[in-house]
């Protein structure tokens, strides 16, 4: 089964008009299923091919190679093995299919990844040392040319992007348009290249729901990711071109659930192998988040971005049982 979210063109969004349009659809995608395209971006399509030329070349360096810059798991950087993470620990409580959607996916992600986050972070950076920050790992200039290159110009345009489309989320709100400037001050934020085999079975990315403020992701337009929605699995067809853009939990706990952060995963049944190249916009780590209206209003607690980023980390790195994921997912109003 397939399933359409909305297609919202931000070619307006320097206009006053358009943007209040953009944020009607935006509004109306965020309370639906949480997921829409989003075209006219103004990221160039050599960009984007660019970022996924590097992907292909670093993911098909060696193993030994590779095994150099494994994920540091304070900083959030480098590469994660085939199999290191299990997405289906990090689902919001809140999901009443929460048991369900965890049987449904294997135990471990049969995806390889490479997390990299803002350029020529150091010592001097007023966040060092704090969880989903720090120096990025790549392979040296002869292995992967052009790869700090690429990433640091892909980094800087996609997180320009998510963070203009944070104002509209606040008008979308009817908020002031500055409301989540704190929250996009010096962000945990981070582009993972990701790779996924062609399987036949198995779980590329287990039933989660995404970590922070939204997320906006490039797929090779191989299908692959699926949206629970209306108690079933539906693929999402990527439209050529576009960002498939969601609400995190952060997003969604503001919110008190008003906005979804929902449940998808990936199962490359393509045939080929997969790459997809999604960027989080978490937070600032200090920011303390709770919910300002919606149905959650009063019910669940204030948690900084830092706590829940820590937490769903937590849950799905390393070899937890699942009894031990699920208590310590953080409660978010997900659905
Ligand atoms: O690869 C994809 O299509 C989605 C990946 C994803 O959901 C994630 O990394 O959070
Ligand atoms: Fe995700």
């Amino acid at each position: 089964m397939t399933i359409s979210v909305p297609i919202i063109s931000l070619a307006r969004i320097n206009d006053p008009e358009g943007r209040k349009e953009i944020a009607k659809a935006v509004g109306a995608a965020a309370r639906s299923s949480g997921f829409m395209q989003v075209v006219d971006h103004g990221i160039s399509e050599d960009l984007i091919a660019e970022t996924f030329d590097v992907s292909k070349r670093v993911f098909a360096l060696p193993l030994e190679e590779k095994v150099k810059y494994t994920r540091n798991p304070n900083t959030n950087r480098g590469w994660d093995a085939l199999g290191g993470q299990a997405l289906k620990g990090a689902i919001g409580v809140g999901h009443d299919d929460q048991e369900k959607t965890t049987e449904a996916s294997a135990d471990s992600d049969m995806k390889e990844g490479w997390m990299v986050g803002p350029h020529g972070v150091d010592e001097s950076f007023e966040y060092w040392g704090r969880f989903g920050h720090g120096k990025n790992a790549f392979p040296p200039e002869e292995q992967v040319p052009g790869m700090e290159d690429v990433m640091r110009r892909y980094y800087d345009s996609i997180l320009a992007l998510a963070t203009s489309f944070m104002k509209i989320v606040a008008i979308s709100l009817d908020v002031s348009e500055d409301t989540f400037d704190s929250l996009c001050r010096l962000p945990a934020a981070a582009i993972r290249l990701l790779h996924y085999p062609a399987e036949e079975e198995g779980t590329g990315a287990g039933a989660h729901t995404d970590f922070g403020m939204c997320t906006m992701l490039s797929t090779d337009g191989n299908p692959g990711l699926e949206l629970y929605a209306g108690g079933v699995w539906s693929a999402i067809e990527p439209v050529p071109g576009a960002y498939i853009v969601n609400v995190g939990d952060i997003l969604s706990l503001y919110t008190g659930g008003e906005y979804k952060s929902s449940l998808h995963r990936v199962q490359n049944r393509s045939g080929v192998e997969r790459y997809s190249i999604p960027f989080f916009l978490d937070g600032n780590s200090d920011i303390l988040v709770a919910p300002t209206r919606g149905p959650g209003l009063g019910k669940y607690p204030a948690v900084t971005v830092e706590q829940h980023l820590r937490t769903k980390f937590d849950a799905s790195y390393y070899d937890k049982s699942t009894e031990d994921i699920m208590k310590s997912v953080v409660q978010a109003p997900g659905m």
